[in-house]
Order: structure tokens, then sequence, then C-alpha cells
């Protein structure tokens, strides 16, 4: 719930919605997330199973539920009324498999802070580079609890589905496959910026929010050739103030153009004038269409939060990164961004948390103009290709999914 705009075209999904107990005023009724996610599991459960049953008195009777893995009680309703069920992972393997290790005892939490962590299916990784949820002891506990519930039935998933690669994220993927029936089956990235086998696919169908395109297009149209730094940092993040101002700084200082997103919700911390004294070089907008803007020839860097499906659609459009990650998985993401896949650079924070506007300057020009920039560059093409590789006919998502959907025998 809670998105601003309904569902524009969904091609051949038919899309129904279930009650999660909060009809009236929705989900801010609740007094607290623990209630509200006790609410959702109790009448969820139920809506969930009478939807199921509907659906089989039609045509097409439901063979399996492929349900968000943070909603673990899916899972035990398909498995009450008879069908298979499919975990779906939206966040990368590496963190996935972290918050398995956390479940099971391997990885002990609270992190010892100064030492290195050394786990199966993982790179060595500094306690920072983990998830929030794990590093920051006694943060959100209610978003961990739900985090850490996601596998405690998977035992009895049919499948196991993650939004990635094979080729991306071999060591986690290879780990974890040998407890879970884990495939690979990202990215899902509408077909038309990937593969093209599927004319119409150029959206989600989903948005969170209207973007401006035409302002956004035309704005971009007439810029250079990789001069612009693209800057978003997703729907979730709140950004502090001091933060915010630090960004502001930065992109002024930056010698190229810049397209930053600022959700409305956020807007008023934008330094003030700050929207007409850059105007020259900047366009600030509400919400913007990220495919087609990452997709954009004008564009040369993207300055990130490092959710997974910005990161995702960053790495498969071929656009170098500016690591500024926020919360949540977003620290793991930006750790393999720069050190693994070495497809951009991490802003390296001060003391206090805050990324300094000079840094940002720093890593926009670094990408841009640096040496450091054409190597990334180098590794971005090489990932651009092995994306569509994967999900084109015959690579590794591919085929995972084909195995998925000739094995789905109706019961
Ligand atoms: O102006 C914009 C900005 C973003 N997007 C899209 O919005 C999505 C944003 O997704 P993501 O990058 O994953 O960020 P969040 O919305 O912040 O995602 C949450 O969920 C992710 C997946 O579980 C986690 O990895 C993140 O940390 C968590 O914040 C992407 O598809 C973008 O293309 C737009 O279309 N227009």
């Amino acid at each position: 719930g809670g998105g601003e705009q309904s569902p524009s075209s969904f091609s051949s999904i038919a899309l129904e919605t279930i009650s999660d107990g909060y009809d009236e005023g929705g989900a801010s009724q609740a007094e607290s997330i623990e209630a509200y996610l006790d609410r959702f599991r109790e009448i969820g459960s139920q809506t969930l199973a009478e939807l199921i049953e509907e659906i089989s008195g039609s045509g097409h009777p439901a063979d399996c539920l492929v349900y968000d893995s943070c909603m673990s009680w899916a899972l035990d309703v398909a498995k009450r009324v008879g069908i298979a069920g499919a975990a779906f992972f939206t966040f990368s393997c590496a963190v996935t498999n972290i918050y398995s290790l956390v479940q099971n005892g391997l990885l002990k939490v609270p992190l010892n802070p100064g030492s290195e962590i050394l786990q199966p299916g993982l790179p060595p990784l500094q306690p920072s580079d983990t998830p929030s949820f794990v590093y920051v002891s006694g943060s959100y506990p209610a978003f961990f609890k739900l985090i850490l519930d996601q596998f405690s039935n998977l035992d009895k998933a049919d499948w196991v589905l993650c939004n990635t690669f094979h080729e991306l994220e071999q060591e986690a993927v290879d780990w974890m496959a040998k407890f879970w029936p884990l495939r690979t089956i990202g990215p899902t990235i509408p077909s038309m910026y990937m593969d093209k086998r599927h004319e119409d696919n150029w959206e989600y169908g989903l948005s969170l929010l209207k973007p401006n395109s035409d302002a956004c297009m035309k704005w971009l149209n007439v810029k250079p050739k990789g001069s612009v730094a693209y800057v978003s940092f997703g729907s979730v993040a709140v950004i502090g103030e001091d933060q915010m101002e630090e960004l502001g700084l930065g992109l002024r200082r930056s010698k190229s153009y810049f397209l930053w997103v600022v959700r409305e919700k956020e807007a008023a911390k934008l330094p003030k004038g700050f929207v007409e004294e850059t105007s020259e070089k900047g366009l600030v907008v509400s919400w913007c269409p990220q495919l087609e803007v990452l997709a954009h020839e004008a564009v040369g860097c993207f300055v990130t939060h490092c959710g997974w499906n910005s990161t995702l659609e960053g790495l498969s459009l071929g656009v170098p990164m500016v690591a500024v990650p926020q919360w949540t998985d977003q620290s793991t993401n930006a750790r393999f961004i720069m050190d693994v896949w070495k497809t951009g650079l991490k802003a390296q924070a001060d003391k206090k948390g805050i990324v300094r506007g000079e840094e940002i300057a720093h890593c926009v020009r670094e990408i841009l103009d640096g040496e450091r920039g054409k190597e990334i560059r180098k590794n971005t093409s090489k990932w651009k290709a092995l994306a569509k590789n994967a999900v084109d006919e015959g690579g590794s998502s591919d085929k995972n999914i084909d195995e998925f959907i000739a094995k789905l025998v109706p019961i």
C-alpha cells in the first residue's frame, strides 16, 4: 500500500487486491509497525486464501503463489490451500545470505566492530559493509524481525527466486543453492532495456510516484554525451537536512550538469534558493522515469543510495555509479559496486556519517573525467553485456524461468 499512483498497464497480468485489515484509513491507523504487521499476517492470511479459492473457481486456477519473501506467512497459506509456493527475494543474494547467516547463528550479532567478517558465499567484509539492521545493533527491531522471519519456514518453499543473475553473484548463489531450491531470475528490468524480445515491455507496469517525464527528457536531449550526473535516493530514504545541503554543495561544485530527484516530501530540505541559483546546470524534479534517464546517452554517472533496484538498473544499463548508501541493504550494495563489480566509487562519509559536498564533487569528477572513470566504464560495459545475456534467450536467468514454469504442474 501507500503508492500514490495506481498501476497503469500490467499487460497480460490481472491485478487483484486483498485486505490487510486496515481498509478504513490505511496502515497509518495501526498503533505500531508491530501491530500493523501482526494484523496484516492475520487478516492477510484469510483474504489471500479467499482470493486463491476464488481464482480456483475461474478458468485459470492458481498453480503457484509467488510471494514477497518478507511475507513469510503467505507460504503457509499456499501450503494450506495445496498449491506450490515460491519466495521472491528482492535484495541481492549477498544481502540475503548475510541475513540467513544471522538467522541461523553462524554470524553472531552484535558484530564485533573491529573484526573482519569471513563467511561462506561472501567476500571478506567489514562490519559496516553489512546491512544496517545487522551492524547497527538494535536498530529498527520490527523490520529486523521481519527480515529474519523470511527464513523461518523457507525449507517448505518449492522455489526461492532471486532478483539477480548468476554471473553477478556466483559465490552467494552457489552457496545458498546448497540449502534451498534457489534460482536467479533477474534483473527483472523491462525487456526493451535488456534483450528487447518483448516489444511493448518498456515499463515495470507500476510507478510509485508520477514522473515529470517530458521535462526530464527534453532537458537531457540537449546535453552532451556523458555530461550529466543523475542523482536519486529511491522511494523511501529520508535524507537528513545536513546531508541534503552537502549534496547540493557537491552538485554545485562539480563541473557537470545534474538531474536531481527530490521527492515532494523532501523538497523543503533543499537549500534556500538552490533551484533558481543552479538552473543553468541543474534540473530538480520530484520523480523521473529512471530507466529512460539511465538509458539516455547524456547521463555519465548515477549518484545513488544503492537500493537494489537502482543498483541493478545502473549496472544493467551500463552507468557508472557514485554510491551514497543510507541504510538497510544499501551499504552492502555499495561495497559490491566499488570493490567486487568495480562499476563505481563509494563516497566516503565523515565521522558524523555525512558525505561532504567536496567528496561528492570529487567522485563525480573522477568518474566523468578521471583515469578511474575509464576503468570503471570498461567494467560497466562488461556487466551491461552480461546482464543482457542472462535474461536473453538461453541465458542463465532465462533458463531458470523456463525451468520454473515447466515444473509448475497443476494439482
Ligand atoms: O525518480 C525516480 C526514482 C526512482 N525510480 C524507480 O524507483 C525504484 C527504486 O528502487 P530501489 O532503488 O530499490 O530503491 P527503494 O525504493 O529505496 O527500495 C527499497 O527496496 C529495495 C529492494 O528491496 C532495497 O534494496 C532498498 O534498500 C529499499 O530502500 C527503481 O526501480 C527506480 O527506477 C523512478 O522510477 N523514478
